[in-house]
């Protein structure tokens, strides 16, 4: 504060005798309405006590500070800088010993810049801190005074730092400073300084940091349960087969052991495996799928665990990583392993032991960190006994198994995968979502369904593209029933000729026929047979081949 300014904001000067008699007064303390108020001796006792005392006149805000001197009082009134400073005064007896606090507060330091940059004041502690005697860096540039200052900037920029770090004294402190303006110009800056115990400021910043990290591992769980939550729901169906489905998955996603899923075609085996990898720690890593069936023997080690470049002819000239490598930090599922060669099992079983794949054609063996998911629409205890799954293999697939139920055990969700399937399909073909007769549901529940759901989703499709009214009715359906039988009239058609009465034979019976009628049908295209009964290749020529029919 310059001088000119010091001047200017005392307004006047009273000096009363020790019995609190006015003696003398200048200034505005000479008006008669102050004068009145000096002279009375019980107005300077307040005074005294409060060291600071608010005058309110109609044209005036002062403030009156009144000192003992010897032989009397001496009060000094200036003018009251804002109204909260003179609301403060006049309402807070002790305001003085406040502001006293607030100037000497051992744990709470403060400094106070000019705006030509210089330490107006700074608190004795502070100065303490820096070696100083008191009063020793009032008068300096800040700079002088306070190491790695930026007071200096504030009152240049006027804009405020709130909560930073300043390295002081090898130590860290956290300051804020403020500029301080009058009339909205800066006038100055005030800096202030946690001077707690550094223990205190560094448990406190260690809780604070532990609770951060607590609260990103529950936003992460939070994230990862609504992500997985959403390939739950994809798994269409209430019956209760399917709930339980549903709530082994939820059990068994979040721990890191192999799952076999056993299901005929078609059952979701494949949605199974999505959702275990999605609702598990491993989401952000990659679900790689192999399918077993159709892994060409010569390609089998290029395929699961890579090449390294030049190691083939025809070998990508970087080499390449295989579906173990890809898997790392994630899910490999083994679609269709029942399938598997032997041989690849033997070379399958050996990651599985070690966790460590080596490429082809290079000697750096790699640990990789996957979850095992394998899923088959085989018996595969059946084809351990007749030798052709390895039993130590199917131990190690099969900790946990879910079994999924095929669509004739859960008819009752026929009306809901309905639903589903009618707004899907809308969804990719750009259409409305259709209208659907109820009595396609009656219908169609009592169809029988040996491709499952695919099956379904088939035979949905194709009455949806051919439907051009936007309602699905039954006759849109009618036409496919050479594909899908009614379940309960074809049994009793069926059941003369059975070699025996039993459900098993009457439904290979009638699968036989069902597959013989599709191959005359597309004839002998395979591939366009197994699409139309909704089946996949693989299934259909194993079928093939146990009918003793040529499956090429
Ligand atoms: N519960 C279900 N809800 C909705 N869609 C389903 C459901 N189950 C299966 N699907 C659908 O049926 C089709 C076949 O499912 P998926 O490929 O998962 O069967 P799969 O058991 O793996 O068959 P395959 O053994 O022939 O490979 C897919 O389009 C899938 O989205």
């Amino acid at each position: 504060m310059s001088e000119k300014d010091r001047t200017i904001s005392i307004q006047g000067v009273a000096v009363n005798d020790s019995e609190g008699g006015l003696l003398w007064s200048f200034g505005i303390a000479t008006d008669p309405r102050i004068e009145e108020m000096l002279d009375d001796e019980e107005w300077i006792q307040e005074a005294i006590a409060a060291r600071m005392r608010p005058i309110l006149l109609t044209d005036h805000k002062l403030i009156a500070i009144t000192s003992e001197i010897a032989g009397g009082y001496l009060t000094v009134l200036s003018d009251s800088a804002s109204d909260v400073v003179m609301n403060f005064i006049l309402n807070v007896p002790f305001a003085y010993d406040i502001l006293n606090h607030i100037l000497t507060d051992p744990y709470d330091a403060m400094a106070v810049v000019d705006a030509k940059e210089k330490v107006a004041f700074i608190s004795p502690i502070h100065e303490k801190f820096f070696g100083m005697h008191n009063g020793e860096g009032v008068g300096k540039n800040v700079r002088d005074v306070i190491e790695n200052t930026r007071l200096h900037k504030v009152v240049r920029t006027g804009i405020a730092e709130v909560g930073q770090i300043q390295h002081m004294q090898g130590n860290e402190r956290v300051v804020s400073r403020h500029p301080i303006r009058r009339d909205g110009k800066v006038v100055g800056a005030i800096g202030r300084v946690m001077f707690k115990g550094p223990q205190q400021l560094e448990a406190m910043s260690k809780r604070i940091h532990d609770l951060e990290s607590e609260i990103a591992v529950y936003k992460k769980e939070t994230r990862q349960k609504v992500k997985g939550e959403e390939f739950l729901d994809m798994i269409i169906g209430q019956s209760l087969a399917i709930q339980s489905v549903r709530e082994q998955i939820r059990k068994i996603a979040p721990l890191d052991i192999p799952v076999l899923i056993q299901g005929e075609s078609g059952t979701g085996k494949e949605l199974v495996a999505q959702a275990l990898h999605m609702m598990s720690a491993r989401q952000s890593g990659r679900l790689v799928t192999i399918n077993a069936a159709a892994l060409p023997e010569t390609l089998v080690e290029s395929e699961l665990f890579g090449y390294e470049a030049g190691s083939f002819t025809g070998a990508d000239r970087k080499g390449r990583p295989g579906k173990f490598e890809q898997a790392d930090k994630g899910t490999i599922f083994l679609d269709e392993i029942g399938d598997m060669a032997l041989d690849t099992q033997s070379k399958l079983l050996r990651v599985l032991q070690d966790r460590i794949v080596e490429r082809v054609g290079g000697d750096k063996p790699k640990h990789v960190d996957f979850r095992l998911c394998s899923a088959t629409n085989r018996d595969l205890e059946t084809f351990v006994e007749e030798g052709r799954f390895r039993l130590d293999l199917f131990y190690r697939i099969s900790p946990v198994v879910i079994v999924l139920p095929g669509l004739e055990e859960r008819l009752e969700d026929i009306p809901l995968l309905i639903n589903h399937f009618a707004a899907d399909l809308a969804k990719q073909y750009n259409r409305p979502v259709p209208e659907i007769d109820p009595d396609v549901h009656s219908f169609l529940m009592e169809q029988d369904w040996p491709g499952n759901i695919r099956q379904l989703r088939h035979v949905m499709e194709r009455a949806f593209v051919f439907c051009e009214t936007g309602r699905m009715s039954v006759a849109d359906f009618q036409s496919q029933q050479a594909s899908m039988k009614p379940a309960r009239k074809v049994a009793s058609v069926t059941s003369p000729q059975a070699k025996t009465g039993s459900l098993k034979d009457n439904l290979e019976e009638l699968e036989a026929k069902l597959i013989n009628d599709a191959i005359i049908r597309f004839k002998g295209n395979k591939k366009k047979a197994a699409e139309h009964l909704g089946v996949s290749r693989s299934y259909l020529y194993k079928k093939l081949e146990a009918l003793g029919g040529d499956p090429d």
